[in-house]
């Protein structure tokens, strides 16, 4: 699949700080890409890179086949965004603000306005002033915006904060109704493992700088599974479970439980393996991992901020 951003060995030093540390990773088109990492791990600044906000002190980036630092107008149309909070005139209409945005790009007209309010769902709302607005709208009318030079790439960064769980949600569902019917990729930072996990295709997770890993979000979750097992005796199957080759790891939970860290489609052969044993399976719980599971023990461990 192509891809629509290409980030290759990208670096930030500031004084004698490195705070983005020889990031690569590339957005595909049509996908909705993650960028997942605790406070302080360089996703701002990374986004502020990509969007010519400030200057790598090394690396590429290329957007819809432009480089940005060789071809930087080309490069920037490609990309709308949302860093930080979206700037907006709290006393204009949504209208009036998308308007104004739209005197700065070339070749906007009423038409293009109609349809990016369409498709942010704020026809009914977008006569009336922004100061009015919920968060949730005020997003909206933020990424009306980012949208109207009808670019490849939609950037957002932590674009849920200070949203309250409904906003979220609605926020979710918007994004995905985008990537599926509009030709566009998004890429979404965020330090909410859950968000990231429901929302994209791919992600790379970064900590201290550094991407520690990128790949599907099924992949990742499917990959490591915890499987919650009620056993008697429990010592006897401790000792089977640890011989087999796919099981990482047996925690002992209670007198009768056990988790144990394993693949989902073994849990019917081990079943039967324990019972051939003697010894008895009284329930079987695959527990849903999640991403903050998997960015822990990504990370050795290390808290998410
Ligand atoms: N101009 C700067 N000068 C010095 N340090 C900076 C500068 N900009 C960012 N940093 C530091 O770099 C680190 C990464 O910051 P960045 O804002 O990119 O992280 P982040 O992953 O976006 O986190 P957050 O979600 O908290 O914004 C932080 O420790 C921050 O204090």
């Amino acid at each position: 699949m192509e891809a629509v951003l290409s980030v290759e060995h990208l670096t930030k030093k500031i004084g004698a700080r490195t705070i983005v540390d020889d990031v690569s990773f590339e957005v595909k088109a049509g996908e909705i890409f993650g960028f997942l990492g605790p406070n302080g791990a360089g996703k701002t600044t990374t986004i502020r890179m990509l969007v010519g906000l400030i200057r790598p002190t090394s690396g590429s980036i290329v957007i819809g086949g432009y480089n940005l630092q060789s071809d930087f107008l080309q490069a920037i149309k490609q990309v709308g965004c949302i860093v930080e909070n979206p700037e907006l005139y709290p006393y204009l209409t949504g209208r009036e603000n998308l308007e104004h945005f739209a005197r700065m790009i070339d070749g906007i007209d009423t038409k293009r306005i109609e349809e990016v309010v369409r498709l942010v769902e704020l026809d009914k709302r977008i006569d009336e002033t922004v100061k009015t607005y919920s968060l949730g709208m005020r997003q909206r009318l933020g990424i009306a915006q980012a949208l109207l030079g009808d670019p490849q790439l939609l950037i957002l960064d932590e674009p849920t904060n200070g949203l309250d769980p409904a906003g979220i949600r609605e926020l979710r569902a918007f994004i995905r109704r985008l990537s599926q019917e509009q030709s566009i990729s998004i890429f979404i930072s965020s330090h909410i493992l859950y968000e990231i996990q429901l929302l994209c295709d791919r992600v790379a997770i970064i900590s201290h700088g550094k991407v520690l890993k990128t790949a599907p979000v099924v992949q990742l979750v499917g990959e490591e599974s915890k499987v919650e097992w009620s056993v008697d005796p429990l010592p006897n199957a401790v000792s089977h479970l640890s011989n087999l080759p796919y099981i990482k790891n047996v925690e002992q939970l209670g007198k009768e439980r056990l988790m144990v860290h394993m693949p989902v489609e073994k849990i019917a052969e081990t079943n039967q393996l324990l019972l051939s044993s003697k010894i008895q399976v009284s329930a079987i719980r695959p527990m849903n991992q999640t991403l903050e599971d998997i960015f822990l023990e990504i990370t050795g461990g290390e808290g998410i901020g």
